[in-house]
């Protein structure tokens, strides 16, 4: 017997968390497929595209002088629409593997802190990529629903998203945000303290994938063991030649501080805003982190000390954004209302 398998038909509808750091997309059914840096390479001399995502974040900091790696969407806004709309096309069609014959209906995650400009914007890119339909929705509401909270239910939900650009700290309540708060400081942010901290002490040069390193594999909010260390190579900016050195875990705690601070003054400055119902729903549910910046160790004990309130790390909290945007293709209609541009753009 000859058995003939017929691919059910599937919606290529899709979610796109347009992050700062990194682009994930998520197609209807089937998943998350694309989860690549924001990275575009281009090439000066002729005004052309060299690559984008993981082949172009190698670039950075390695780039020829006619050869630029540029981060569109540097500090949670787009820095730069074209090559933005570059960025959103090249993933739209690499998640369709080139066809164009289906026009997707496309959710796009933006950062809460867009200007209605910027929004209008990101929706013309997506058009223009080809998109059917296109709607955003806010970051803080993606995290929300991809980390599993209640966010229709009449009760206060604390979300504080800690993205590469940008930290969004929300109360979400009935389907709405009630409280918010966005500030410019993420991951980036502590990987530049990092660079300026090294510089300060070593006058040593060097560069944002080095510090990105640095900040995982011994950065934190509370060190429990200060004397680890890891061995840095960067540039001497009185010699001018390459230099080894080590830095101790408490020297990293103590470059992040800063940035560290701003976060849990953002969370601090939203509870005191937050209604006092709902901050009795979170003095019990707890404060939920989401976001690759969540994963600094010690953050979460250090926000639990600071608020008082109990705090749980989000599961796979790099996801939890287009997780969401998933959740919202999935069920589009009954979460139209929380969406930003209900409006189908055609
Ligand atoms: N283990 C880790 N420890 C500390 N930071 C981490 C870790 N893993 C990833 N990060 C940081 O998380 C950030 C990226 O997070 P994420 O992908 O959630 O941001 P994004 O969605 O692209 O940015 P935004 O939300 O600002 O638009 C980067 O700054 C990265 O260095």
């Amino acid at each position: 017997m000859v058995f003939k398998f017929i691919s059910a038909p599937f919606s290529r509808d899709m979610g796109i968390d347009l992050g700062t750091a990194n682009t994930l997309v998520y197609i209807k059914g089937k998943g998350i497929l694309i989860r690549e840096p924001s990275v575009v390479a281009l090439d000066s001399s002729e005004d052309s595209v060299l690559a984008v995502g993981e082949e172009a974040k190698k670039m950075i900091g390695r780039t020829p002088g006619n050869i630029i790696a540029v981060r569109p969407m540097k500090d949670g806004v787009i820095a730069d629409f074209d090559i933005t709309e570059t960025m959103i096309r090249h993933f739209i069609e690499k998640a369709h593997k080139r066809t164009r014959l289906v026009r997707p209906r496309v959710i796009i995650c933006v950062p809460s802190g867009v200007t209605e400009v910027e929004k209008r914007a990101v929706l013309d890119a997506a058009r223009s990529a080809g998109a059917r339909e296109a709607y955003l929705i806010e970051e803080p509401m993606a995290a929300a629903i991809g980390a599993g909270l209640p966010v229709h239910e009449p009760t206060g939900n604390m979300v504080v998203d800690i993205g590469g650009g940008t930290t969004e700290v929300a109360i979400i309540s009935l389907g709405g945000i009630v409280t918010s708060r966005s500030i410019r400081i993420g991951g980036d942010e502590m990987d530049e303290a990092i660079i300026q901290y090294i510089k300060r002490k070593y006058n040593l040069m060097i560069g944002e994938r080095t510090s990105e390193e640095i900040k995982i594999d011994i950065g934190s909010a509370v060190t429990d063991e200060p004397e680890k260390t890891k061995e840095i190579r960067g540039r001497d900016l009185v010699s001018g030649l390459p230099k080894t050195i080590e830095v101790t875990a408490e020297e990293i705690r103590e470059a992040l501080e800063e940035p560290v601070t701003q976060i849990m003054d953002a969370v601090k400055y939203t509870l005191e805003k937050t209604p006092p119902e709902l901050s009795a729903d979170v003095m019990d549910k707890g404060i939920v982190l989401t976001g690759g910046g969540s994963l600094l160790q010690g953050l979460d004990r250090l926000l639990m000390e600071e608020t008082q309130m109990p705090v749980h790390l989000a599961e796979e909290p790099l996801d939890c954004v287009v997780k969401g945007t998933g959740v919202a293709l999935e069920e589009l209609e009954s979460l139209k209302r929380v969406l930003i541009t209900p409006k189908k753009i055609s």
